[in-house]
């Protein structure tokens, strides 16, 4: 027995750090690096950084250096140059699109090309858990374990936390309640909380459905906009509703409420993306721009929680083929999909046409 963090509760912290700005250590063989946040890097660390010495890199994803027309010879991702004489402003133009279209010429960019990517790319993934942009200042230091000590900062041995990085933490019942709602006065809401420190994840249960037989089940995720502000610019909120109003009709079914709002790139960087609509920019082009791949959910959380309820034969409400894939490959086997086709609006028509035609969403 210890009092010691493991690394999956280390890696929480680390998320947690890189959110205020808190500087992180990451090592690698007989490699380590500081890493910050560059959304949440501020002038005094930045100077600090500078003080330390060695050449601070710019960790961004590849969709972002394609954007910027920077090369990324590291596949995923591009090691970008910081020039000695740039200030924050620089960092963060190159992390956000926000300001691409007024101000496009941030370059010419200078990607590393010598070394190794590991430590940027692990910084990257935990940006993105973060929720934050995708984007992170890397330098290289040379005892990563007494700079940690010393400086009281989260300490990430990659050896330790790669598989961790990638694995779908497991889901627990916390509590549950009856809900009565108006689509079915038999209703029932349990959370599930992952032991990795991330969001929690709800089930809503209507009736009691027989697990013998395949369970009509929506995955449903998380859409502030649209969910409870009725927003007009997606589908979200009218297939929540249709969803629980078919279970109740049924008098059986489990929807599940995935926190993963904007496609799993969180609130503020759906806000970042809408932005980008609003300058042009459909759906899947705003998320790239911002360096997120198109869809950035992890569905196996939610064959999870199905199979923590007992679950694993489900008639799946949705148009997203993708969706029943990724079930199927997680063990839970559909068996037929239900379409879902609710909400079209005149300002969403776009929007749903680009995931047909780009994300694969059957019409
Ligand atoms: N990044 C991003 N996320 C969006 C946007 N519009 C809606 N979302 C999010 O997309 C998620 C809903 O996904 P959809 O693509 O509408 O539908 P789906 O879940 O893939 O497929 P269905 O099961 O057919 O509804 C929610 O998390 C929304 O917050 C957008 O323009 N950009
Ligand atoms: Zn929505």
């Amino acid at each position: 027995m210890t009092l010691r963090p493991s690394i999956v509760e280390q890696l929480a912290r680390a998320r947690a750090d890189l959110r205020l700005g808190v500087p992180v250590v990451l090592t690698s063989e007989d490699r380590a690096a500081v890493v910050v946040a560059a959304e949440t890097l501020d002038a005094a660390r930045l100077a600090q950084l500078r003080v330390m010495g060695g050449e601070l890199a710019l960790a961004i994803t590849a969709r972002r250096a394609e954007t910027l027309k920077a090369r990324a010879y590291d596949g995923d991702l591009a090691r970008i140059v910081v020039p000695p004489d740039v200030g924050l402003h620089w960092l963060q133009a190159v992390a956000d699109p926000a300001d691409d279209l007024a101000t496009p010429m941030k370059g010419p960019l200078r990607a590393q090309r010598d070394g190794a990517a590991d430590l940027h790319r692990a910084a990257l993934t935990l940006a993105k858990s973060a929720q934050l942009l995708p984007a992170a200042v890397v330098l290289p230091v040379e005892d990563g374990p007494a700079l940690a000590s010393e400086n009281g900062l989260t300490l990430i041995p990659l050896a330790l936390a790669e598989t961790e990085l990638f694995r779908a933490s497991p889901l627990h019942p916390v509590a549950s309640a009856r809900l009565p709602m108006q689509a079915a006065s038999a209703g029932r809401v349990h959370i599930f909380r992952p032991e990795d420190g991330g969001e929690e994840h709800y089930a809503i249960e209507i009736g009691k459905p027989d697990r013998s037989k395949p369970v009509l089940v929506r995955l449903h995720s998380a859409c502030f906009t649209g969910d409870v502000l009725g927003s007009l610019k997606c589908d979200c909120g009218p297939q929540l509703r249709a969803a629980l109003a078919q279970m109740g009709q049924e008098g059986a079914g489990i929807l599940l409420y995935l926190n993963q709002e904007g496609r799993g790139i969180g609130l503020a960087n759906k806000m970042r993306a809408y932005s980008l609509q609003d300058q042009g920019f459909d759906t899947v082009e705003a998320n790239h721009r911002l360096g997120f791949e198109d869809d950035e959910r992890d569905f196996r959380l939610g064959a999870g929680i199905l199979r923590e309820m007992g679950v694993s034969r489900i008639r799946l409400m949705t148009n997203n083929p993708r969706k029943v894939r990724m079930m199927e490959a997680n063990g839970v086997a559909v068996t037929e999909r239900v379409p879902l086709k609710v909400g079209l609006t005149p300002e969403n028509a776009a929007y749903l046409a680009t995931k047909a035609a780009k994300s694969g969403h059957l019409l």
